[in-house]
């Protein structure tokens, strides 16, 4: 919620918002009210105090403000192989009106149907790239492939071309606001069917003979695979040590319960995140509203998995 600044002097700064908490103070020159963003129904912070991003934790345009002025270029990566192209033109239509608005955001479609690629109008300042990629006949593989196809991007190109990275799930719309807020070090999200759940509920793998192991009695949240972020060079380390361990777990002849899902959240249990965005920016259409969430960013579509994936 932005306050509203209803008059100002070289002395006092007055803000009035609706459910924000107001602390008043005095100074020698007047009164000045002071507004803190506060939320009391949901955590906003972690236990190694990386902030959680919710609506009314934050000033929208000054956040926005801050970051415009470092002048940066954003990657977002999405993958559309085989029948998952039809969901191009939505993702990129709601992203050029709504995500990282007035940003410069590369995209980067990987697909095997580069023909397919819709032609969207891009705002000023955002690109789009297409990057072909071989198809695969089994979904598991096309998902969890993508740690090491963003690994070697980066590589070849996407560093030198961007400072920060999102890696986003291509069957989701974006509904609303998503801004600089986002933007941090290391940032993953918290899965929207977790996030009220406790620790011995997350699917995390549970096979000490995969190195997506997690014990019983560690873990912090359940991050969804469907959107994760950063610097560069901290999402090049990730990818690569993902990409190691499905490849590690694939000479044994394992498979992490929810592949490429499964070692994020190994590797951001012992690497933990500059910051976490809500479910608003991972929301599941399948899933109903509930209080805490106040703003829908970022959504997964309804589909049908025998319908779309090349196998179930
Ligand atoms: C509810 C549920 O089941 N959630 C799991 C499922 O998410 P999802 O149902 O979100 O997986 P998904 O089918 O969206 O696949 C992930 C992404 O891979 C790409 N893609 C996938 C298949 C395909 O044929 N073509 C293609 O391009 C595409 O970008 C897609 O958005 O699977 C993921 C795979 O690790 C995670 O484990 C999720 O937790
Ligand atoms: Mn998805």
């Amino acid at each position: 919620m932005t306050p509203i600044i209803i008059s100002t002097t070289q002395s006092s700064l007055i803000c009035i918002s609706v459910n924000i908490e107001i602390i008043i103070s005095t100074t020698q020159s007047g009164l000045i009210l002071f507004c803190f963003f506060s939320r009391t129904d949901v955590a906003a912070v972690t236990p190694w105090l990386a902030p959680i991003v919710w609506e009314g934790t934050f000033d929208p345009d000054l956040v926005d403000t801050i970051y415009k002025s470092m002048n940066i270029t954003i990657a977002t990566t999405v993958f559309a192989v085989g029948k998952y192209v039809r969901f191009l033109r939505d993702f990129l239509e709601t992203a050029e009106k709504h995500f990282l608005v007035d940003f410069n955001v590369r995209y980067y479609v990987f697909t095997d149907r580069p023909d397919d690629v819709p032609s969207v109008n891009l705002s000023q300042g955002r690109h789009l790239s297409v990057i072909q990629v071989p198809g695969s006949n089994r979904w598991q593989e096309i998902s969890a492939r993508r740690m090491e196809i963003i690994q070697t991007a980066i590589e070849r190109q996407i560093s030198r071309e961007a400072d920060y990275i999102f890696c986003l799930d291509v069957d989701s719309k974006f509904h609303a606001r998503w801004g600089a807020e986002s933007l941090g070090r290391l940032v993953a999200v918290i899965h929207p069917w977790f996030y009220q759940a406790t620790r011995d509920h997350f699917t995390y793998e549970r096979r000490p003979a995969s190195t997506a192991y997690i014990p019983m009695d560690e873990g912090d949240y359940y991050y969804a695979g469907a959107v994760f972020g950063g610097l560069l060079e901290e999402v090049y380390t990730l990818t690569k040590v993902c990409r190691n361990q499905l490849e590690e777990d694939a000479r044994n002849s394992i498979e992490a319960a929810w592949q490429e899902e499964s070692h994020l959240n190994r590797y951001l249990l012992y690497n933990k995140t500059s910051k976490l965005l809500s479910p608003e920016y991972q929301w599941d259409d399948k899933k109903t509203k509930t209080k805490e969430v106040k703003v829908i960013r970022f959504s997964s579509v309804v589909k049908n998995y025998a319908e779309i994936r090349p196998n179930v």
